[in-house]
């Protein structure tokens, strides 16, 4: 699939679900409850044991559906070519690397990384992201959306880091495009609440639709 698609499907599903797991089984488990619940975009993070071997796991259980799978927490280059082979779609990172980017750029993936101020997000735009993480959000606030479109008109941002179902409305209504979510869905299976995140994932498409619609 062409990078602009990839894009275009991650942009449209409006919530990006971070999974974080201390086993590959409870990732699988945590994105089986996710998607139930109506999230199309998973983050997969490189924190989660074997994380290659999940990822291609989704890739396959998922191909011919919305639901598009991506990489996250990818903090080098040889992770983004692994992630990349195994079938990622997308490669999410906390900060900007710019071998990252250029990995992402020749095998036409988007890459997400993060950044915090307009100058890493001039360089992310400079090395051809399309969609930017704004992280930690919680740091700066929404408005932040509304600063850094000053001068780059064009951003497209998905701020991640303390986005709640309370706060989805605010984050859409400063101009993001998606927002990503970690705990705020998942947190549920850290006692084994499968059915909490799906509850949880509907939560958050219900005030992502209220706060598009
Ligand atoms: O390491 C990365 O690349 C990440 O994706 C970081 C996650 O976006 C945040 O950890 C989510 O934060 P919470 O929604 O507050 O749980």
């Amino acid at each position: 699939m062409q990078r602009a698609e990839l894009l275009n499907k991650v942009i449209k599903s409006g919530v990006v679900s971070v999974v974080r797991a201390d086993s590959a089984q409870k990732a699988l488990q945590m994105v089986e409850a996710i998607v139930a619940g109506g999230i199309k975009s998973i983050e997969l993070t490189y924190s989660v044991p074997k994380a290659n071997d999940v990822i291609a796991e989704l890739v396959e259980k998922y191909a011919g559906t919305d639901v598009v799978i991506g990489a996250g927490t990818v903090l080098d280059p040889t992770s983004a070519r692994l992630a990349i082979v195994a079938g990622a779609q997308f490669i999410v990172s906390p900060s900007f690397n710019k071998e990252v980017a250029k990995i992402c750029n020749l095998y036409q993936i988007p890459y997400v990384p993060g950044v915090l101020t307009p100058k890493e997000a001039q360089i992310a735009l400079e090395y051809g992201s399309e969609l930017i993480k704004l992280f930690p959000g919680d740091i700066t606030g929404p408005k932040m959306i509304k600063d850094l479109k000053g001068p780059f008109p064009y951003i497209n941002i998905l701020p991640s880091g303390g986005v709640t179902v309370d706060n989805v409305a605010d984050w859409f209504a400063a101009g993001a495009v998606a927002v990503s979510a970690g705990g705020g869905v998942t947190a549920p299976a850290a006692k084994g609440d499968y059915a909490g995140v799906t509850a949880n994932a509907q939560k958050f498409m219900a005030a992502f639709e209220a706060a598009t619609n």
